[in-house]
């Protein structure tokens, strides 16, 4: 069944914290660039897009394994794999993403309301960093915290409890808007609301049967009230 609209009323919450790939981005075609092109100097076979799109959302370290484990490669070539990962991606971040219609024009909507927003993401912080500042969506964050921040990641609640904190806002009037049942399980453990996008990246399955408080198409879709 698919969730009732969803209202963001300042009233009842003071931050969102906004996921990264899937959500304000689409970076497929950078995962896709830069797994390929390490399987190649790896002189491993190459892995199609779907399987990609299915298996982002946990982290670089889980999309690299799972990578391995798919093309028959041994697991123990996993830190040859991650270098020539870090090394490539840092070198076309963002070259082949795309910023989701939508949202610049929400970003400004909420910073302009007063919500205090961060975005969080299981990516690392050096590639989230670089991506924000390269499709010109860093200044609406007062923090970016990434995959590599915390011990653990989304699912966990630990880098929304932990962020929360450093905004100095509780879990309860926080958002979480993602696009994964990574940024659900997540918000609902740490006690935070959650609405999710339709568009994104969820392990090939559909947002509409998680549970999220609301899904809109697009971000600009949660209209800012009193
Ligand atoms: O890097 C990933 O696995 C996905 O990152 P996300 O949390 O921004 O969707
Ligand atoms: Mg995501």
């Amino acid at each position: 069944m698919t969730p009732p609209p969803f209202s963001l009323s300042r009233a009842r919450f003071d931050a969102v914290l906004v996921d990264l790939d899937g959500t304000m981005v689409d970076t497929l075609g950078d995962f896709d660039a830069v797994l390929n092109a390490m399987l190649a100097e790896m002189a491993l076979p190459a892995v199609p897009r779907a399987f990609i799109e299915h298996t982002v959302g946990k982290g670089s370290e889980h999309l690299i394994r799972s990578t391995l484990a798919q093309v028959g490669a041994l697991a123990e070539r996993f830190d040859e794999a991650w270098e020539r990962y870090q090394r490539i991606y840092l070198a076309i971040n963002g070259e082949h993403a795309r910023v989701y219609d939508g949202v610049v024009e929400a970003l400004t909507l909420w910073q302009q309301a007063g919500f205090q927003l961060a975005c969080l993401t299981n990516k690392p912080g050096a590639f989230a960093t670089g991506l924000l500042e390269r499709k010109g969506l860093s200044a609406f964050f007062t923090l970016t915290v990434g995959g590599d921040a915390h011990p653990r990641k989304k699912p966990d609640p630990m880098p929304l409890l932990k962020t929360c904190e450093a905004l100095g806002v509780t879990p309860a009037r926080t958002l979480m808007v993602g696009d994964s049942s990574n940024d659900l399980q997540a918000a609902r453990a740490a006690g935070c609301a959650v609405v999710l996008v339709p568009y994104g990246y969820n392990h090939g399955r559909s947002v509409d049967d998680l549970g999220a408080d609301g899904v809109c198409a697009r971000l600009d879709q949660l209209v800012p009230l009193a």
